[in-house]
């Protein structure tokens, strides 16, 4: 699908979407708890379409409403194939959760999702216990449990979204687990399923995100839990606000542990007039700086950010480039080709990019099959002479089905 975004103020208000990373993780636990349970709120992105069916192939019932899922435990054998979608965090996640029952079971996925690595999962689940196979390190990736409670280190340098699975995983095994993590990355994300967990009745302990102590069994508490606003789906609209009018985004939690809760700290320093009440954020459009942000704990702001910075005075460097290379595409590539069809004058460097502010022509691009860098272009446009075109613009489903209907719904026509 095509998608033209014309260059125009804005003027509105807009509900933060469910989290996508909120909504996967609270499908796992919800699952785990092995009784009846409730999400409020959900998210129904791709990604959570992909994450609900894996637990239902796991043997859940769902009950699926527009404001609420009800999970009911299934008394089925699970399916042997779980189909992850293009969703990195089914396929890094789900490893550890499936393993935790002896059948065999495959996690497949597409588009992209092929070519994202999956080799840090395979020797810490070995290690656990767990017979652990790839293709060459790519999916599909079939495990065979049970896992085990042990000791095992996990190389976090790429992804976090293996350690959430584990973390997620071994409190319900007999016995005491220490994990040794390596470098990691996306450290907030790990803050938020520490907190999902506990708010499951399961504690982990550990030092600096180092050493991780896990005691089993602990049972997840079922519960009615409420899906947070999505921090990623909203920096896109702040930053549409800042640079084109005025955006009010509610539904948002102040306190979120969400990594890109960071966008605050980001527009903070390019000079953005915003107004924060109670779980709702307001952007103003003013006079905006180019500004230094160092993005490795939250990469997915990356997009959205050098959306903000063709709108800033001087130079932005945003560091951090290094955590793009496998994502939904190689967005360091992405950003850089994209953005320059449209007149941005921005490079990219082994660990950053620069941007200088410029004005924008418009044009052409298309979106690599990754929602983040289709909402970059479209809020992009606004400021731009000619307005731009998407191609392959349905790919927001993955996270945000509804962006384009919520960002045309705070057009300002003159
Ligand atoms: O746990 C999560 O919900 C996510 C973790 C991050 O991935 P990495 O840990 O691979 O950086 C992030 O980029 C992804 O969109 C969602
Ligand atoms: C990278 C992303 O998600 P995932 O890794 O879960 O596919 C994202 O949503 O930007």
């Amino acid at each position: 699908m095509k998608k033209f975004i014309a260059p125009t103020q804005i003027n509105g208000i807009v509900a933060a979407p469910a989290s996508k990373s909120d909504m996967l993780r609270a499908a796992a636990a919800a699952y785990l708890t092995g009784k009846t349970c409730e999400i409020v709120h959900p998210s129904f992105c791709d990604d959570a379409k992909a994450a609900l069916g894996i637990v239902s192939a796991l043997g859940t019932q769902l009950d699926l409403r527009s404001d609420n899922i009800l999970f009911s435990p299934g008394n089925l054998k699970p399916e042997p194939v779980l189909d992850c979608g293009e969703s990195g965090l089914c396929i890094r996640m789900f490893p550890s959760i499936a393993a935790l029952r002896p059948e065999t079971m495959t996690l497949t996925g597409r588009g992209s999702l092929i070519s994202r690595p999956l080799d840090m999962i395979v020797q810490p689940l070995r290690e656990l216990g767990v017979v652990c196979q790839t293709n060459n390190g790519f999916a599909p990736i079939t495990v065979t449990g049970p896992l085990q409670a042990g000791k095992a280190v996990v190389d976090a340098s790429v992804t976090s979204q293996f350690l959430t699975g584990l973390l997620m995983a071994l409190p319900l095994c007999q016995g005491t687990s220490e994990i040794i993590v390596k470098n990691l990355k996306s450290t907030p994300y790990i803050a938020m399923t520490l907190h999902l967990l506990e708010q499951f009745g399961i504690l982990v302990e550990h030092e600096q995100y180092e050493h991780f102590l896990i005691h089993g069994p602990q049972p997840y508490h079922p519960l009615s839990y409420s899906v947070e606003g999505d921090w990623s789906g909203a920096a896109f609209l702040l930053v549409a606000g800042a640079i084109a009018g005025n955006v009010s985004v509610t539904n948002l939690k102040l306190d979120s542990l969400q990594a890109d809760r960071a966008i605050l700290d980001a527009l903070a320093r390019c000079g953005a007039d915003l107004t924060l009440e109670e779980s709702r954020v307001s952007a103003h459009q003013g006079t905006l700086y180019g500004f230094e942000f160092d993005a490795v704990d939250c990469p997915d702001l990356f997009p959205p950010l050098v959306a903000l910075a063709c709108a800033c005075k001087g130079k932005t460097v945003i560091y951090g480039a290094q955590r793009l290379k496998v994502k939904e595409s190689d967005r360091g590539i992405a950003l850089l080709t994209e953005f320059r069809k449209i007149g941005a004058n921005i490079a990219l460097y082994p660990d950053r990019m620069e941007i200088s502010g410029s004005e924008l022509d418009g044009g052409n691009v298309h979106a690599y099959n990754d929602h983040r860098i289709a909402m970059a272009c479209a809020i992009a446009a606004l400021r731009s002479r000619k307005g731009v075109t998407i191609e392959g613009a349905e790919c927001v489903a993955k996270s945000y089905p509804q962006f384009y209907e919520d960002l045309q719904s705070t057009a300002v026509y003159t």
